[in-house]
């Protein structure tokens, strides 16, 4: 067996700062690579969270503006909080054929679904037709809040076949904002 050591592989931080300074990672990067042919990357996760909260604050600012609310703009965003959540949805065992959510509508203000290749996603159209995502790894999805005018779809997760599929959900809640009963 291997005898063990303290060593640990170099931590590279994907942070912004660090990625906007490009030089430095990229030595560092060759550095792991040179003298580890490996390396730690650390803070990916914090750098999607923050492009997350920039696509959702584009969005709201659109709309906002489309509706010609522009005023209440600055007291939303100030009234935002995040909740982002990894999902992993297993493939289902043999005795079991669907695997999934129930039907729902979620209660944040926007959602924002990113995920793999596996579908699952089905969403209800306001004219009660089911539609069934196709998926794509380099598209998001975003979903609408609910009051008189824009309607939340109501969705579920269907799982079936034999591959594992993931999923990250970034939802943004208003205190200021009522979800409507839905
Ligand atoms: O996994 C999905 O596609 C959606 C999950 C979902 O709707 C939820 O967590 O609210
Ligand atoms: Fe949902």
């Amino acid at each position: 067996m291997a005898s063990l050591t303290s060593l640990r592989l170099p931590i590279i931080h994907f942070s912004d700062e660090n990625l906007k300074s490009g030089a430095n990672c990229c030595n560092d990067i060759r550095q792991a690579f040179e003298e580890f042919g490996s390396f730690e990357a650390v803070e990916i996760l914090l750098s999607y969270v923050m492009e997350m909260s920039e696509l959702e604050k584009m969005v709201t600012r659109m709309a906002i503006q489309s509706f010609g609310v522009e005023k209440y703009y600055e007291s939303h965003i100030e009234s935002i909080s995040y909740n982002f959540v990894l999902l992993k949805y297993r493939e289902p065992m043999t005795d079991e054929t669907q695997l999934g959510v129930p039907s729902h509508t979620d209660k944040s203000f926007l959602t924002i679904l990113h995920q793999n290749q596996i579908s699952g996603l089905e969403l209800e159209t306001k004219k009660g037709k089911w539609i069934r995502l196709t998926p794509s790894p380099s598209s998001f999805v975003v979903m609408a809040w609910t009051n008189g005018r824009v309607h939340c779809l109501r969705h579920h997760v269907v799982v079936s076949g034999n591959k594992v599929r993931y999923m990250l959900l970034f939802f943004s809640y208003s205190s200021e904002f009522d979800v409507q009963k839905r």
